[in-house]
């Protein structure tokens, strides 16, 4: 009984329940999410993880990612900064505690892109996200939007297509993910992301509306 009191209470000073979104490299979930954080800017926070692999075109460090050395990471690692972290097609992603806490702080919806590992492991702590895939309408469509995409060498392209074998069924999972959304048309599919994200947008506003 008090337990519950102080677990919701706890829940409510903690803030705004943080949001997984998941699946596989080229599914479309920077896409997707970059359209949520346009249309509620005063809502949603990104969660800027560390990655080893190097920039792309366009991107920048500490917006997109913090990008560093295997040492840095490491070290980082040992030093308990890291809520979750894995190696994937090569290199070495994770979010810090302090991504997590910068976007808790302005009281915005914190937005994890993990890949699988990361939602394994972030299903150990006390984070509680709503854990969201998104899932490529098929691997043939996955692999012409990676290489239209144009960011990958051919190494990478298969690393990431295995890769994205095993997310498809591990999307399949009972119990791993609330929502699966199939990214076939964009509009469909943020229609989808939005209504499944509704309540907790609401009540973002209204706090934030009334502090
Ligand atoms: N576990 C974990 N995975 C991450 C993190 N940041 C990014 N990823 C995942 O790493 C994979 C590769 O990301 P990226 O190199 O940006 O390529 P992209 O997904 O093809 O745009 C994707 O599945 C991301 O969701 C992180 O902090 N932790
Ligand atoms: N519904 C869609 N229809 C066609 N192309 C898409 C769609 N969603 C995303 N894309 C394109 O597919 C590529 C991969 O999307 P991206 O958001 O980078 O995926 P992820 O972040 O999951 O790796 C990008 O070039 C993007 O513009």
């Amino acid at each position: 009984m008090y337990m519950s009191y102080f677990s919701r209470l706890f829940s409510a000073m903690a803030g705004p329940r943080p949001v997984v979104l998941s699946g596989p490299s080229g599914a479309g979930k920077s896409t997707l999410l970059k359209k949520l954080m346009k249309e509620y800017d005063s809502v949603f926070g990104f969660s800027v993880s560390h990655t080893t692999r190097k920039p792309r075109p366009g991107e920048e460090n500490g917006k997109d990612y913090h990008y560093v050395t295997r040492e840095a990471m490491q070290a980082g690692i040992d030093k308990g900064d890291f809520i979750e972290s894995a190696e994937f097609s090569g290199n070495m992603y994770g979010t810090s505690k302090a991504a997590v806490q910068d976007v808790q702080a302005k009281n915005l919806i914190c937005i994890l892109d993990i890949d699988m590992q990361g939602v394994r492991n972030i299903k150990e702590t006390d984070l509680s996200p709503i854990y969201i895939s998104i899932q490529p309408p098929s691997m043939e469509v996955l692999e012409k939007r990676l290489r239209d995409r144009k960011t990958e060498s051919e190494e990478s392209l298969q690393k990431r297509l295995h890769a994205a074998k095993v997310d498809m069924e591990f999307s399949k999972e009972p119990g791993v993910f609330d929502v699966v959304i199939v990214n076939d048309n964009l509009d469909e599919a943020y229609g989808q992301l939005k209504h499944t994200l509704l309540e907790e947008i609401t009540k973002v506003k209204k706090i934030n509306m009334s502090s």
